[in-house]
């Protein structure tokens, strides 16, 4: 064991070593957690986006949580698990109460409950211990009993609207946003729902095995028979909907800046090609490429409410570029409609991942069906690593025939997939099982996956400030299908 912690303290040693020699280097201070998220935090060159301070940042994350697992009481550990829902339930008391936005107003000097509680009229008894509970997990910074002020991760809780503006247009409260705070005021409403019907499911529902979107967890919890995307459609629930599709631009920020431009070659297609960006949502992963390449006709696909978002979305962001693009509200478990060009590319971009096996294939076929010899399938979706090493990190990646397919393994004595440092793939993945009986998938799943619709994958691209998660797999056709 005492090797174990040996190990854990170099690599933390040399995780922090590494940070601050980039800092000095670049002249600048990491940013302090005592502070509001700084700008360059969603800049290419912010310094978390320096591939050495990415990757010291990965291993110092992976090191101290393995750390704490190792030296706390076990008891403490296990029993502290199974508490862990107060805090996205606490989150989501605090964004749907717009404590983010009121405390803004109040600056470095912070707020106290009593105040705060006059512009959203809940308890401030409440409230303060809520608060306390967050700013004790580093969400909301007590600066003297009872007064709390914005710190960096409560900072991303703040839409940036004006409370009042926010309590007379309550379904609005996204609209227009980074999409950050709608991720996760989503991902702390229905999604908590859902989930805390999973073990339900699993032990005495007949839909336990099901691939079905109709038979989840969520179903269960909601009493429904709809999907999610058809109970997103009822009008009841238009916030919802907004929500979420205003939080899929939020996803975006997970990942370095720009990094659909840094992780595919947009300039090896021809000369006004055709995009097809299936399920595109409102559409931003394509306006990004097209600001590298306007030329491209892009044809969004998606459902028809989110579609007709999108046209407004584009027309707002990009109208120089509405009457190049094509939006056609379809339904990807459909052959695919007929299309004013045969697509160079087929994007899908956190598509796959809401498909179980059995309609991931179906959808791939549909696209298959449309291709032409040329037509590349770009995929973006987590890719899942084993908890511990498989042949494919052990036999080194020169053996490999799938260029990048082989994710670099951390070093020991950390888990070879990052431990917790790469949580979101595996928190991703029951998020899908719950919500769609889909999975996040690991590379061999992709590969089948593939094969078994008419597709080869033939490389996986891999962010330099990011080699693990969130790889962009570049798929061919196979001929003679
Ligand atoms: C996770 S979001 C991803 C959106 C976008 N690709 C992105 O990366 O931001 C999945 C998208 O698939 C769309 N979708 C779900 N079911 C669909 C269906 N049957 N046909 C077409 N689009 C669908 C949803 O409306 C949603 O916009």
């Amino acid at each position: 064991m005492t090797e174990q912690l040996n190990g854990l303290r170099r690599i933390l040693n040399e995780a922090i070593d590494d940070i601050i020699a980039a800092c000095a280097k670049r002249n600048e201070e990491f940013p302090s957690i005592d502070n509001p998220a700084q700008p360059s935090e969603f800049s290419p060159h912010g310094i978390r986006n320096d591939p050495t301070v990415s990757h010291a940042i990965k291993l110092g994350v992976a090191a101290a949580h393995q750390l704490v697992a190792t030296l706390q009481s076990p008891m403490q550990t296990v029993i502290g698990i199974g508490t862990y829902t107060t805090l996205p339930g606490n989150v989501a008391v605090v964004e749907r109460t717009h404590v983010a936005e009121i405390i803004r107003q109040y600056g470095k000097g912070g707020m106290c409950a009593a105040d705060i509680v006059k512009y959203n009229g809940t308890s401030a008894d409440k409230l303060e211990r809520i608060l306390r509970h967050l700013a004790t997990h580093h969400v909301f910074r007590e600066v003297s009993p009872g007064v709390f002020a914005h710190n960096m991760l409560s900072s991303l809780l703040d839409t940036g609207k004006d409370v009042e503006l926010i309590m007379k247009n309550l379904d609005g409260k996204f609209d227009g946003t980074n999409g950050l705070a709608a991720y996760i005021s989503s991902l702390t409403s229905e999604q908590i729902k859902t989930y805390a019907s999973m073990w339900n499911l699993m032990t005495d529902d007949p839909r336990a095995d099901s691939q079905e979107l109709n038979e989840t967890s969520f179903q269960r919890a909601y009493d429904t028979n709809l999907t999610f995307w058809q109970f997103l459609d009822l009008p009841e629930n238009d916030f919802s909907r907004r929500r979420f599709d205003c939080a899929m631009q939020g996803v975006s920020s997970m990942q370095p800046p720009g990094t659909i431009l840094t992780t595919y070659d947009w300039n090896s297609m021809p000369e006004s090609g055709t995009i097809v960006d299936v399920g595109s949502g409102l559409g931003h992963v394509s306006l990004e490429i097209a600001s590298v390449r306007p030329d491209l006709t892009f044809i969004l696909e998606d459902r028809p409410s989110v579609l007709e978002d999108a046209r407004k979305y584009w027309t707002q962001h990009a109208p120089e570029l509405v009457e190049n693009a094509h939006f056609i509200a379809t339904d990807y478990l459909c052959p695919q409609p007929q299309l004013p060009t045969v697509p160079d590319i087929l994007l899908l971009r956190f598509i796959l991942h809401n498909l179980s096996d059995k309609y991931a294939t179906i959808l791939l076929k549909h696209l298959r069906a449309i291709a032409k010899s040329s037509t590349k399938l770009i995929v973006v979706d987590y890719v899942v690593e084993h908890a511990c090493l498989t042949p494919r990190n052990l036999d080194s990646e020169s053996q490999d025939t799938i260029p990048g397919a082989a994710a670099p393994a951390a070093p020991s004595p950390l888990l070879p997939n990052y431990g917790l440092a790469g949580a979101l793939t595996y928190q991703m993945d029951m998020i899908m099982l719950a919500h769609f009986n889909a999975k996040e998938r690991t590379i061999e799943h992709w590969i089948d996956l593939f094969s078994a619709s008419g597709w080869r994958l033939v490389k996986v691209n891999r962010d330099p400030t990011n080699k693990t998660d969130w790889p962009l797999l570049v798929a061919e056709v196979v001929e003679g299908l």
